[in-house]
This record gives structure tokens, C-alpha cells and sequence, in this order.
């Protein structure tokens, strides 16, 4: 389970060695947007080195390569496949065939950054069983789209939509995109809420004030906890009865708000 994923740029070795003790869910190791143009090739070495070493142990590390079609794209993606981490993170994916196109068995994360990828969102979530994990790239798509940057981020919510209903019809995750403003911790937090009660996984970090937060909000809450046990004894006892209906505290209860506990809970034991 992936509630948080902390950006680092590659190239900043005071950042990649803070990470270590960093309580996020994932690192994701930034070649692409992070790293100035002639930092790039020891930024590519130093963090492929620390991917082959293990440098932090059973954490799951993504190694963000730049770009299909940049002059680094090639160099990068060869050194992550062969350092081995748990997965490649491609930015500025708008094809299905740009992940099949990806040689090897290491999982893939595609970024969702560009209006036409979040078009395809749905053909680029089902492209290859490797693609296991969609990361909206928010900051590019804002640009793209010319939207401006406000709260509750109602420009970027048809694109976030679309995101969310290409990954879900192939059954994949999907983490939100990061939120800019580091200072901001009460803007971030609603930022979370408002992700998780979209449905995101979890949501990509830029700096470590913010796992805490992102790690409490995306994980199911006491109180969702003790409804959701409530829901399964109230569901097993109507089966029992051989009734298809119950009610938790005043509400219906039927299949589908079962798997929704269900869920919660593997949430929570995870
Ligand atoms: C945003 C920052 C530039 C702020 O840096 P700074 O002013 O140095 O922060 P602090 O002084 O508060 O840092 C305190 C300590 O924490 C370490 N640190 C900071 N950020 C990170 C990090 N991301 N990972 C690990 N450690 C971090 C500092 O080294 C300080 O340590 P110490 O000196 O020991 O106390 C900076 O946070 C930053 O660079 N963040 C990451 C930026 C990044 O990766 N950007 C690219 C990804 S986002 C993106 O690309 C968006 C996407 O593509 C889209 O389109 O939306
Ligand atoms: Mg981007």
C-alpha cells in the first residue's frame, strides 16, 4: 500500500541520504524535472548506485527517468532497468504503446501529465501487466491546460476525473499529484482529503513536513475502522437470515458496501 511517495532530486546527495530515514510509503528517485541539464549523467550514476546497493533496504523505490523522446531518456532508462528498483516512474506518457515499448520485467509507473494522456488514461492504464501504478503529474497538466492554481483545484478536475476512471477500469492504483507550496501545511492537508475522497492510493511528495500528514490521511480513520466491522457482522448476520439487505446505523447496507469494508479494512491491516 502506497498512502505517500516523496520526490528527491537525484542530483542533491544531502536529500537522498536524509531519505533513508523518511517515514514514506515510497521514494521515488527524480532524474527528470528535478535535476538541472549538465547534472543529469552523476545525478543518473549516483542513483542507480544507490538502487543496486540497496541503499534503502525494503523500501519501495521508484527511479523517475526523463522523458520518452529527451536526449537523456535511453541512458536513463537503461541504468534504472539494471539497477533493478521497484519500479521505473516514465513521465509524460500518452501512448499504450510507449509502455509496451519498455523492455524488461520491472514494474512500471506511467505519469498522466499531458491532455492527451489524460484522454487515453484508460488504454494507457491496460497497456501491459508491468503498468502497475498511474501518478498524475498536476503541475504539468495545469500548464498545459493554461489553468490557473487555485484551492480546491476546480480547473483541474475534469482531468483528475478522467484519471481516476482510466485507472480504475483496469484496476490499477493511482497517487494524486504533489502540492507545491511546502509552507502551506493546512492547504496540503484538505489537499489530501479531497484526493483520498476522490479515491487516489495515496499522493506524490515534495518534501518530508509532508508524509506525516499524507500517511494519516490516507489511512482509514478509527471511526471508519469501527464502521466498517460494524457493516461485516451487520452483512453476516442478514446472510445468515438470508436476507440480501441490512442497515448500519441507519443506512443500507448491501454488496457493494461490504467490499467498500472490506477494503477500509485490508487498508488498515496493511
Ligand atoms: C522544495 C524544496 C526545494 C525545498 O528545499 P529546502 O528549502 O532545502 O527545504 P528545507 O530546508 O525545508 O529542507 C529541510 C531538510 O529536508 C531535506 N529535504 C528537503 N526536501 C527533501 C526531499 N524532497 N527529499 C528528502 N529530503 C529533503 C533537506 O535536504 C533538509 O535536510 P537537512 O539539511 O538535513 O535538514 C525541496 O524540498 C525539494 O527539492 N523537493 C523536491 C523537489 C522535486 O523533487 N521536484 C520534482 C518532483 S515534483 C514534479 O516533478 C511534478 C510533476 O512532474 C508534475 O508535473 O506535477
Ligand atoms: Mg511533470
Amino acid at each position: 500500500m502506497i498512502r505517500s511517495a516523496l520526490y528527491m532530486p537525484g542530483a542533491n546527495e544531502r536529500a537522498l541520504e536524509k531519505a533513508k530515514s523518511i517515514p514514506a510509503d515510497a521514494l521515488i528517485l527524480d532524474l527528470e524535472d528535478a535535476v538541472a541539464p549538465d547534472a543529469k549523467p552523476a545525478a543518473r550514476e549516483r542513483v542507480c548506485a544507490l538502487v543496486a546497493d540497496r541503499a534503502y533496504g525494503e523500501r519501495t523505490v521508484a527511479i523517475r527517468v526523463n522523458a520518452p523522446g529527451t536526449p537523456w531518456h535511453e541512458a536513463d532508462l537503461q541504468a534504472a532497468l539494471e539497477a533493478g528498483p521497484s519500479a521505473v516512474l516514465v513521465p509524460k506518457v500518452e501512448s499504450p504503446q510507449t509502455v509496451r515499448d519498455i523492455p524488461g520485467e520491472t514494474p512500471i509507473w506511467a505519469m498522466l501529465e499531458t491532455p492527451t494522456a489524460v484522454l487515453c488514461s484508460a488504454q494507457i492504464a491496460a497497456a501491459d501487466e508491468r503498468l502497475t501504478m498511474l501518478v498524475l503529474g498536476t503541475n504539468d497538466l495545469a500548464n498545459e491546460l493554461h489553468a490557473e492554481s487555485v484551492p480546491g483545484r476546480a480547473p483541474l478536475l475534469t482531468g483528475i476525473g478522467l484519471a481516476l476512471l482510466g485507472a480504475r477500469a483496469a484496476g490499477k492504483l493511482i497517487l494524486d499529484g504533489v502540492y507545491n507550496d511546502v509552507k502551506d501545511a493546512a492547504g496540503f492537508e484538505a489537499e489530501c482529503l479531497q484526493g483520498r475522497q476522490f479515491g487516489f492510493d495515496g499522493k506524490t511528495l515534495i518534501h518530508p513536513s509532508q508524509v506525516e500528514p499524507c500517511n494519516r490521511v490516507f489511512s482509514p480513520s478509527a471511526e471508519q475502522i469501527a464502521e466498517s466491522q460494524e457493516i461485516l457482522a451487520a452483512w453476516e448476520e442478514a446472510t445468515a437470515d438470508g436476507r440480501g439487505v441490512a442497515t448500519v446505523r441507519g443506512r443500507l447496507v448491501e454488496n457493494l458496501h461490504v467490499e467498500n469494508a472490506k477494503r477500509i479494512l485490508a487498508r488498515a491491516k496493511a
